[in-house]
This record gives structure tokens, sequence and C-alpha cells, in this order.
């Protein structure tokens, strides 16, 4: 069966005056997907984020949600999404449940109030409904916020950089939440993080994006067991051991980065080899590391 497309982003561009935060931008959310969206700080992810909801717009490239234009179908698309861009806010001296009454009724979203104490409960805060929002936690007001975009029933919901800021419990019971949101509830999510560890744990699909633009997009499992490796070698020597690597290996890439070490590009299953041949030659070798090709990539956006 085919896959439903719920995201479709092609060349998006965005300047703020002469700066260009957003550039060419392309990348594709299928249905049920909790899609990693990531990228160090300044990147480009609010910016893309907020050319999806529709709250600036962009200067080129198409947006399509739920296979229709955003341009031309604002507010059809708009009610199928629930998202939180910055932290929520709510009116502290309220009730968690009174809070998710008045922004249904702002909405225009028919709730109950029994739907919304069952709302409360999947966030977590069913024992907090009658609490004031004052006396909560950071996390207990995000999920608050999670239950406010769940109150129009929402088939996407997108949330920029949701754990920032919160304590590592605080972390988990997000990240256990969003996984619930696909699970239990169907939802598709598109989760911005500048964490590759938060987008691994959750996300199957991901796209990496730096100085404004997306890099790779793929599966997180394809990317972080792809076939390939880097191999970071560690030697006594290392232009003579490249000589060697290069005439037994002919990898597709092999660099040196400091007077001892190099990194090579290998098929994960010819690592032993190259481990033995430089052995057989008699280096002196102080690390040979395979290290996963999705860190490398994300650690050379960020230092770009
Ligand atoms: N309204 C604006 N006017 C001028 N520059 C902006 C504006 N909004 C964003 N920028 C710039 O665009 C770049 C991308 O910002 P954006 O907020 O999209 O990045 P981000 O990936 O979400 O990072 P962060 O997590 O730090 O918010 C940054 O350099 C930022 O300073």
């Amino acid at each position: 069966m085919e896959q439903q497309t719920i995201i479709k982003v092609r060349d998006l561009s965005k300047k703020f005056g002469s700066f260009e935060a957003v550039k060419d931008v392309s990348f594709t959310v299928h249905k049920g997907d909790v899609f990693g969206f990531l990228g160090p700080n300044g990147a480009g992810k609010s910016t893309t984020i907020r050319c999806l909801l529709s709250l600036i717009s962009p200067d080129n490239g198409t947006i399509e949600l739920f296979g229709k234009s955003l341009h031309k179908n604002r507010s059809e698309i708009l009610a199928n999404i629930g998202s939180i861009i910055e932290k929520p806010d709510f009116y502290k001296y309220l009730s968690a449940q009174k809070n998710l009454e008045i922004f249904a009724r702002i909405s225009g979203a028919n709730v109950s109030k029994k739907e919304i104490l069952k709302m409360l409960d999947f966030v977590g805060l069913g024992n907090r409904a009658k609490h004031k929002v004052k006396g909560f936690s950071h996390g207990m007001k995000q999920r608050l916020g999670i239950a406010q975009t769940l109150l129009h029933q929402p088939e996407l919901i997108i949330l920029d950089e949701p754990t920032t800021g919160l304590d590592p419990q605080g972390i988990i019971e997000i990240r256990n939440l969003i996984l619930r949101l696909k699970n239990e509830q169907n939802k598709t999510i598109l989760l911005s993080s500048h964490q590759l560890s938060e987008i691994e744990l959750i996300a199957n699909r991901m796209v990496i994006i730096n100085q404004g633009k997306s890099i790779v997009e793929g599966s997180v499992e394809e990317l972080l067991n792809s076939e390939e490796t880097i191999v970071r070698v560690e030697i006594d020597g290392i232009e003579p051991a490249m000589d060697l690597i290069r005439s037994k290996f002919n990898p597709k890439e092999l660099t040196q980065t400091s007077s001892k070490e190099a990194e090579v590009l290998l098929s994960k299953s010819r690592v032993p080899d190259l481990t033995k041949e430089l052995v057989l030659a008699g280096f002196t070798i102080h690390a040979i590391e395979p290290k996963r090709k999705l860190e490398d990539y994300f650690i050379k956006t960020i230092q770009s």
C-alpha cells in the first residue's frame, strides 16, 4: 500500500532582509511518522515550522499538507494541525481543566468535559485536573500544552524543541507521550530538536538541516545502521598506513585528520580485515574506531 504523504516541502526558502534563514529545504513526512527535524541552533528549524503553520510566508518553494497546497487551503489545513512552537501559555490562576475548556471554546472545538478529562488523563495530568497551572512544573505545562494541541483532534502534531529546558524525568515523560500519540492516537508528528540522541530514540524518519539547508533525509534506522561506516584510525606513521589502506581496500573516502589520525569510509564487514592488515604490517595502532555515519554527518554539520 502506498504511504500517504502528510507534509511535502520542496525547495523552501525564506530570507530575513538579506539573510537566508532557509535555503531550498525539502523533505517528506508520511502518515504515522514520528519525523525528526534535526539541526543545530539557528539551522532554520523554527523558520521552516513557522512557514508550515502559515505564520510567515516563504519567499520560494512549495508546501503541501495532507496532499493540498497550503497556500490555497490554509484554514482547512491549519484546522488539522496541533502545534507547540514556543512555551505554551496558560491562565496560571485557573485549573488545567478550566484552561483546556477555555482553549476549546476559543478554537471552536466541541469538546465535552469528559473528553477534556480524558485528554488530561492521557497526558498524565488526570489527578491534577482541578489544580491551578501556577503550581505546575515546566514538564507538566509542556504536557498540558500537548493536551491543548489535541483539543480539535488534529491529524498532525508539530512540536518545536518540546524537551528544551526540561529535567531528565520531564524529557522521558514527553518522549513517551510522543510515542503514545503515534501508537495510541494514530497521530503523525513532526518534532524538531538539536539533539541526535533525542531524535534517535523516538523518530522513525528524519531530515538533518544546517545553515538553512537540508543535508540528509531518510529512515533513522537506515541512516544509523548504514552498511558503510567511517573508521577513525590512530596510528604511528599515519601516511604509510594510509598508503596501505589505499592499496588494499581502495576506500571511497580516506582523509588524514591529524598527524596521527585518518578517517576511512568502509563497509562494516571490512573493519576486521582493516585491523588485521594494519597489525600484520607492523604498525603501532592506538585506535581503530568505527563511528556511525549519522553521528559523523551531524557533527560535521554542527562544526561547519
Ligand atoms: N524574524 C527574524 N528576523 C531576522 N532573522 C531571523 C528571524 N527569525 C529567525 N532569524 C534567523 O534565522 C536563522 C534561523 O533561525 P531559526 O529560529 O529558524 O533556527 P532554529 O534551527 O529553529 O534554531 P533555534 O533552535 O536556535 O531556534 C537564525 O540565524 C536566526 O537568527
